[in-house]
């Protein structure tokens, strides 16, 4: 049997490096970033107000306390938006909003609130009066000085950095329209196996409803690819292999489900095992692990002569989310330039647990942060059709090959999904 090192690398030798694609800022939310982003600007562009209230030059303040206030005439008005050089005579003020720019001459911005003005709605104009201050500020107060964020020329992000929120918020603060980032990859989920009906329709005996299409499309999503799925349903061989290729169009990767054990009615591993005649290659092995033995990986070649990754899952749930967990997800990630994302931590476990023999087990499990660290339940039995179980875990319990138990107390490997 292989080991689950060894199928992951087979894995990952299906994917190339990350294809570059210059992409608009707001769509590439959630891609991986390819080059250095150098700030073409400074951030703030030019000395601004932080608050609003009055630009002063902080000497003609000095000595003013709520007792022997200093009054000084306002000479004008600057919002947020006015892009005209104004100047600040000595022994004058200006009216400031926040984020407007400082006049040539303040060196401080007095908050409204110590003074006697008020911004309120309805409130007589101060632009053209006088105002008192009730104290003095030093110098720089309440200024935000150009560049103090980020400096033109400064790197703004490295590349392999995860646009997100944040990211995209400073590329597009620094007036950056476009970023060169890996395109996110299209996985197709193609499902099979008579028993499967849809949502929507009424089951008869022996039939359940689809699931693995809808989950592994939606774990593809989830690792930042963009993910679709399919359902095929006959288990004839011809026409799987038709489905396939009308399904592989511009796909990057196709996942199927089911269909690779040992049974009378294996459609996949039927369709696929015979490279001579249609020029796939695709390579059935088990896997020494639990849940998830039986593995198929290889290449797909589509009517028009393109080469894409193909992998197939077990059908069982279970088995097909903790494979893609297991084998796709990670090289889904590198290809698309994206960190692996998943912690890996130590944790005490709660209860005993049992391993089967030569199998490296990834049991489901609920972590939880206590004072004295974390700690895990093992939950659900082994058997992988216990979705629900599979639904309330938070972890997966990474039992090496070689142990067969392990004691309530001890520690053991989890990966955090
Ligand atoms: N004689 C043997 N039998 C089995 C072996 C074996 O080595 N020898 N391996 C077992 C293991 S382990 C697994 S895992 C499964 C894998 O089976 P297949 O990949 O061939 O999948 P199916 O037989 O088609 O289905 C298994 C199970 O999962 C349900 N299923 C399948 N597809 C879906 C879907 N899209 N949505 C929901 N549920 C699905 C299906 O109804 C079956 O119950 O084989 C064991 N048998
Ligand atoms: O690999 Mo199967 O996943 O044990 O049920």
């Amino acid at each position: 049997m292989r080991s689950v090192a060894e199928h992951q690398q087979t894995i990952a030798a299906l994917f190339a490096a990350p294809d570059p694609v210059r992409l608009a800022v707001a769509d590439a939310h959630g891609s991986g970033l390819l080059d250095h982003v150098v700030a073409p600007i400074s951030l703030p562009g030019f000395d601004n107000s932080a608050m609003d209230g009055f630009a002063v030059r902080a000497a003609d303040l000095a000595g003013a306390t709520p007792d022997a206030p200093v009054r000084l005439p306002v000479a004008a008005d600057i919002p947020a938006g006015r892009t005209d050089a104004v100047a600040l005579a000595p022994g004058t003020a200006h009216r400031i909003m926040t984020g407007a720019p400082l006049p040539d001459g303040a060196d401080a911005v007095v908050p409204v609130e110590d003074t006697d003005a008020s911004f309120a709605p309805g409130a007589d104009s101060v632009s053209s009066g006088t105002v008192s201050f009730h104290a003095a500020p030093t110098a720089g107060r309440h200024i935000r000085r150009a560049g103090s964020d980020i400096t033109a020329g400064e790197v703004a992000l490295a590349a392999g950095a995860t646009l997100g929120a944040p990211q995209i918020g400073l590329l597009a603060a620094l007036g950056i329209a476009e970023v060169n980032v890996a395109r996110r990859l299209r996985v197709v989920v193609l499902s099979t196996g008579s028993e499967l009906v849809a949502a929507g329709t009424p089951l008869q005996h022996g039939q359940i409803y689809e699931s693995n299409g809808a989950m592994l499309a939606a774990a593809a999503r989830e690792a930042g690819a963009l993910g679709r799925h399919e359902h095929f349903v006959p288990d004839d061989v011809p026409q799987f292999l038709a489905k396939l290729d009308a399904t592989a169009g511009d796909a990057d990767l196709i996942i199927t489900s089911g269909g690779v054990s040992a049974g009378a009615f294996e459609v996949v591993k039927e369709a696929l095992t015979d490279p001579a005649d249609t020029g796939h290659a695709v390579e059935f092995v088990k896997v020494a692990m639990q849940p998830g033995m039986p593995q198929g990986a290889g290449v797909l070649l589509t009517p028009v002569g393109r080469r894409v990754p193909i992998i197939t899952l077990p059908g069982n749930p279970v088995s097909s989310l903790v494979s893609f967990e297991v084998f796709i997800r990670p090289a889904l990630r590198t290809a698309m330039a994206l960190p692996d994302g998943r912690r890996r931590v130590t944790a005490r476990l709660t209860a005993d647990l049992r391993s089967p023999v030569n199998k490296r087990q990834f049991m489901r499990g609920v972590i939880t942060e206590t004072p004295d660290g974390a700690q895990v339940v093992p939950i659900g039995p082994p058997g992988s059709h216990h979705l629900r179980f599979l639904a309330e875990a938070n972890a997966l319990i990474d039992v090496p090959v070689e142990v067969t138990a392990v004691a309530a107390g001890e520690s053991v490997d989890v990966i955090v999904l």
